[in-house]
């Protein structure tokens, strides 16, 4: 659904990609991690059609972004991480804008704000930055897009909100839609994505589905001092020693995105021979 090959992109002299590749297929919700600064936003602008890359080639659902082409912007939707809202009611903002999506659906709209417990009729600017982002997910969501991009969706969302956006995020999957979360905020997407991808200095890292992690690896606290030094990854946390090993068998299929994440940074050798 998004193929990327080779893929230049620079802001002036500086380059964000140097030849990056990427194959995304519909019916997962994709994590994307990183450090700050390594390109996950360009990378969704430039899937959503806001940036140019250069040089390679960049397909989504079978367009070219760059072109954006009135069908090409109907199937994608972004909620960036910054946004600005006018002055108008939330009416009157669905007024102007879902004639864009023609599969948006005001039923389902009105359900998301009710789970978020927007009130309907409220004015955006007399909303609080959780209340706007909160909006603006109901209303990607009600799009009903093939591609939803999300920045940082849980930004400013308060502890209740972000259980309720995982609950709405996990009745949005589709075999037909493509979801791409870009997250520093990894706790709050545990058991929602089924694909991690993690770009570092412009290219992929690593790329695996929560299944096959599942299958090579096993997270647990440990009191063995000769399963501890022979673990891909430790930490010592309250409960004991928080480790990551290659022994899957008696584990209960559980990931620590945090731990997985720093596992790949610290020891990518390690990390690629498990997964080559
Ligand atoms: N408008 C811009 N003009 C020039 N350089 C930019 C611009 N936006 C981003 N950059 C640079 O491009 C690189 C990638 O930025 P980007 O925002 O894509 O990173 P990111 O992975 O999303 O970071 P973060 O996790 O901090 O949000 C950074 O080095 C950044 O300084």
């Amino acid at each position: 659904m998004i193929q990327i090959t080779n893929l230049h992109y620079s802001y002036g002299s500086r380059p964000v990609f140097k030849g990056l590749h990427l194959d995304l297929v519909p019916g997962h919700i994709y994590g994307l991690l990183g450090k700050n600064g390594t390109g996950k936003s360009t990378l969704l602008r430039c899937i959503a059609g806001l940036l140019f890359p250069r040089k390679g080639a960049l397909q989504v659902a079978g367009f070219t972004p760059g072109k954006r082409e009135p069908q090409f912007l109907q199937q994608v939707f972004m909620v960036p991480e910054e946004f600005y809202f006018p002055n108008i009611s939330i009416p009157r903002f669905v007024e102007c804008n879902a004639a864009f999506y023609p599969r948006f659906d005001h039923h389902q709209f009105k359900n998301y704000l009710k789970e978020f417990a927007i009130p309907e009729t409220q004015l955006l600017q007399e909303m609080s930055y959780g209340q706007k982002k909160k909006t603006l997910i109901s209303f990607g969501l009600a799009c009903n897009t093939p591609i939803l991009l999300m920045d940082e969706p849980t930004n400013g969302l308060d502890i209740m909100s972000k259980s309720q956006f995982r609950k709405v995020m996990a009745g949005a999957v589709s075999p037909e839609k493509c979801i791409l979360i870009s997250t520093h905020q990894v706790k709050d997407l545990e058991n929602l994505i089924d694909r991690i991808t993690i770009i570092d200095e412009g290219n992929i890292l690593f790329d695996q589905t929560v299944d096959r992690i599942i299958n090579r690896l096993q997270f647990k606290i440990s009191f063995d001092s000769d399963e501890i030094r022979n673990a891909i990854y430790r930490e010592t946390s309250l409960k004991g020693n928080a480790i990551i090993t290659s022994n899957p068998e008696d584990g209960d299929g559980n990931i620590d995105l945090e731990m997985l994440y720093k596992a790949i940074v610290t020891n990518q050798e390690k990390m690629q021979s498990i997964f080559k």
